[in-house]
């Protein structure tokens, strides 16, 4: 998929240098996935009578290339100015540690001997040269690229992704801004942008491995295998700790022919294009996530979101043809003062105040993802599914229908996008993409409306509106969900 992998030719002298082996396979060009790793000679493993046993790994790579946390922090041990820049941003995880370095390297990578502000080098600083630079993860996508995921469920992550991105970067220029290095590398001289750092995240999402052994790390070479749900081959660590890819039992590879490993279990199609950049049609898991929107003028949505925590989020699965949809959040978001739902603020033990849910007069602070169950016994359990399954459905046919739409702007206008200025792999990912959600929210969509049916049937929900129907002004429960949500 990488349209610019970068100058490969180069790499083999690199890997000589630093000790990394191939045995009967290469790195090569391959089409539209950027640089891989093929067979050179035919590898097969059978079994003998000990069993199946790879002779020699197809592929080693001597554990101090591998760039893991602790290799970091042995780089900073020995590296006084990266010593003071991570001090500084006090970078916890491998993640943040892993990127920082990357960044650093990245920079040197650009620098001649006569600039001043010279990082030291490491074997990094040469390999990140060979690796992809396009961006064809979707937090790197251009604007109008980015406008193609329209009613995805990619929209508002990538968003997200990106203003989180953004805020990494300004916290690394406010701790930063002290460090005399630094301050002049990165900000006074300008070496580094948004585009940068989110070029060492893509990086980090797409081209780490975890290690029995070290955890989350690249492997310089390794990380040039690509992804298959069949792979012939996979990686492990030797006694020495040093990275190899070995060929599985049972499998063998024609010489030309690609050797792939697996990047992980199945997983969702958006996941896939979010981490990747790429997407398996024939293997994504049939599912996606969508946010839930409050209602505008529900008085206690504050205090709901707020005792929920986590992200209001729907759920959508279809296994064996058969559509479920999950959402603690909508549970709880239908209730209202008039079914039995209260917040109260109370004094705790140490004498500070604390807002809590009650739910029929009892504490359920710290239930609050589990209404579907506690509401199940009410009288009205059907009245309550009722308004999740109305205003699910609402949701998901304006999902359907923005996804459906060309892209526009939240005042309706469309948005014109010269169709050169996008590339055809990311047209084409953003197509696919749309094709498996908007089967998959169609399906929803018919699920959601049986079930709405077969509610407006139940004698519960029928006697329930008609008692509503029948109340004297003012007396009919006067809820946000009841007012919002068209029953009929
Ligand atoms: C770990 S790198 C593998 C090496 C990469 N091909 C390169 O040129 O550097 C992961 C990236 O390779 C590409 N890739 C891996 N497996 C793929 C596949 N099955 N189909 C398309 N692209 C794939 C994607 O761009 C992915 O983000």
């Amino acid at each position: 998929m990488p349209a610019n992998p970068g100058p490969i030719e180069g790499l083999p002298v690199w890997q000589r240098l630093h000790g990394v082996q191939f045995h009967k396979c290469e790195l090569q060009l391959i089409k539209d996935k950027g640089t891989g790793l093929v067979a050179t000679e035919p590898l097969s493993l059978v079994a003998d009578e000990e069993g199946f046993k790879n002779d020699r790994p197809l592929l080693t790579v001597p554990r101090g290339l591998a760039l893991s946390a602790e290799a970091v922090r042995e780089y900073a041990n020995v590296d006084n100015h990266f010593r003071e820049l991570l001090n500084a941003t006090g970078h916890e995880t491998a993640r943040g540690k892993i990127m920082l370095y990357l960044l650093v390297h990245l920079v040197r990578s650009r620098q001649t001997p006569s600039d001043s502000h010279r990082v030291a080098a490491s074997p990094w600083t040469d390999y990140i040269k060979y690796l992809e630079r396009d961006g064809l993860l979707p937090s790197m996508w251009s604007e109008g690229e980015r406008n193609l995921l329209q009613g995805t469920s990619l929209e508002q992550a990538v968003a997200a992704k990106r203003n989180s991105l953004n805020q990494e970067l300004e916290e690394l220029c406010e701790k930063t801004k002290q460090l005399d290095f630094w301050n002049e590398l990165f900000w006074e001289q300008r070496k580094i942008s948004f585009e940068d750092w989110a070029l060492v995240d893509a990086w980090y999402r797409s081209r780490c491995l975890e290690l029995p052994s070290s955890g989350d790390a690249m492997v310089p070479s390794i990380d040039m295998a690509n992804h298959s749900y069949d792979p012939e081959a996979y990686y492990d660590e030797d006694s020495d700790g040093d990275i190899e890819i070995l060929l599985r039992p049972g499998y063998s590879v024609d010489p030309g022919k690609e050797v792939t490993i697996s990047y992980g279990k199945l997983k969702r199609a958006s996941e896939m294009l979010f981490s990747y950049g790429f997407i398996d049609k024939a293997y994504s898991t049939d599912e996606m996530t969508l946010m839930v929107r409050s209602f505008e003028d529900d008085p206690l949505s504050r205090a709901k979101e707020h005792i929920f925590g986590g992200m209001p989020t729907v759920q959508l699965r279809r296994t064996d043809g058969v559509l479920k949809w999950h959402s603690p959040f909508l549970h709880l978001m239908c209730l209202n003062e008039e079914d039995g739902l209260d917040f109260r603020i109370l004094q705790d033990n140490e004498g500070g105040r604390q807002l809590r849910m009650f739910w029929q007069d009892k504490d359920v602070t710290e239930r609050a993802a589990d209404f579907e169950e506690l509401t199940r016994e009410h009288e009205l359990c059907s009245v309550f599914r009722l308004r999740a399954v109305s205003i699910l459905l609402q949701q998901m046919v304006d999902q359907l229908g923005r996804l459906r739409r060309a892209p526009q702007y939240e005042d309706g206008n469309p948005i014109h996008v010269d169709a050169s200025d996008l590339r055809p792999v990311c047209v084409q990912a953003a197509a696919t993409l749309k094709e498996i959600e908007g089967s998959l929210l169609e399906a929803t969509v018919a699920a959601l409306e049986k079930e709405q049916q077969d509610l407006l049937a139940d004698e519960r929900v029928k006697a329930y509106l008609g008692s509503m129907e029948e109340a004297p002004m003012g007396t009919a429960p006067s809820n946000a969900a009841n007012e919002d949500v068209d029953f009929s």
